[in-house]
């Protein structure tokens, strides 16, 4: 694949804390226009590598590069071009939801693709003067996907992005992945241990394990391998192979 055609690209990163490596000799590649479906055990590795593309970790080794810039050397950059949500989102909770998307475009300093039309495509009233304090958790789910999205950003990268959400939100978010890809040519690296989720809106799917990136699929391919679907190839890829499909 060449380097050009990849919206993510990480070779032999690690990551440590305290000395001992949480991300080890990672190998990590994200196709332009894919939805890129990241999965892995408890504590594999996740959010670290998400945390280092993001630039909120610094990597301890290797190299990693969004949309082609390093994520070291130019983090403003990117950060100018991608849209991630990663752990719980934090809002200005007595501000409106506009309010807090008004902000962000104005921290971004960019007009977006607007904000109620960002609110619309989550599922979020343009109007509702409510605080975000009062919002739920799926609410407040939703407004961190917009707040991702408002910007238009090439990249989007959402860690777990369907927790909390009914089972209408969460069909809601697959078909605005889907629309996001294919209308607004955004690429999607999304983390989540709802399989059944990531079988419905991936094309690719990265297993890490032990903070190692032990392969990247097509869905297709597993689909063919594998009758009973991703959960008996993603039990097979993180216990070695040692499980029978
Ligand atoms: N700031 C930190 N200091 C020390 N250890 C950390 C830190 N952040 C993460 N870790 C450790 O790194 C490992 C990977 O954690 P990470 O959160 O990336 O996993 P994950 O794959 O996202 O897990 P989950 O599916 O449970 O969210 C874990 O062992 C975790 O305890």
């Amino acid at each position: 694949m060449k380097t050009n055609d990849l919206a993510v690209k990480t070779e032999k990163l690690v990551k440590a804390f305290s000395g001992q490596e949480m991300i080890k000799s990672c190998k990590m590649n994200v196709r332009y226009g894919c939805i890129y479906g990241f999965l892995g055990a408890n504590g594999a590795g996740k959010t670290t590598m998400f945390k280092m593309l993001t630039g909120l970790l610094l990597p301890t080794a290797g190299k990693a590069e969004v949309l082609g810039m390093d994520v070291v050397g130019r983090r403003d950059d990117i950060l100018k071009n991608i849209g991630s949500m990663i752990d719980v989102p934090i809002f200005y909770d007595h501000l409106t939801a506009v309010k807090n998307l008004e902000i962000h475009l104005a921290y971004m300093g960019v007009q977006g693709m607007g904000i109620p039309a960002a609110l619309e495509l989550v599922g979020l009233e343009p109007s509702n003067k409510q605080p975000v304090s009062r919002y739920s958790l799926g609410m407040r789910q939703r407004l961190g996907i917009a707040r991702a999205v408002v910007h238009n950003p090439k990249l989007l990268i959402l860690d777990e992005p369907i927790n909390g959400l009914d089972p209408m939100g969460i069909r809601e978010m697959r078909e605005l992945f889907l629309r996001l890809v294919q209308k607004k040519n955004m690429t999607i690296l999304l983390s989540s241990h709802m399989l059944n989720e990531i079988e419905h809106t991936a094309d690719t799917v990265g297993v890490i394990v032990n903070g190692t990136i032990v392969e990247e699929t097509e869905l297709s391919t597993i689909k063919q391998q594998y009758a009973n679907g991703l959960e008996d190839y993603l039990i097979k890829k993180m216990t070695g192979g040692k499980q029978n499909a």
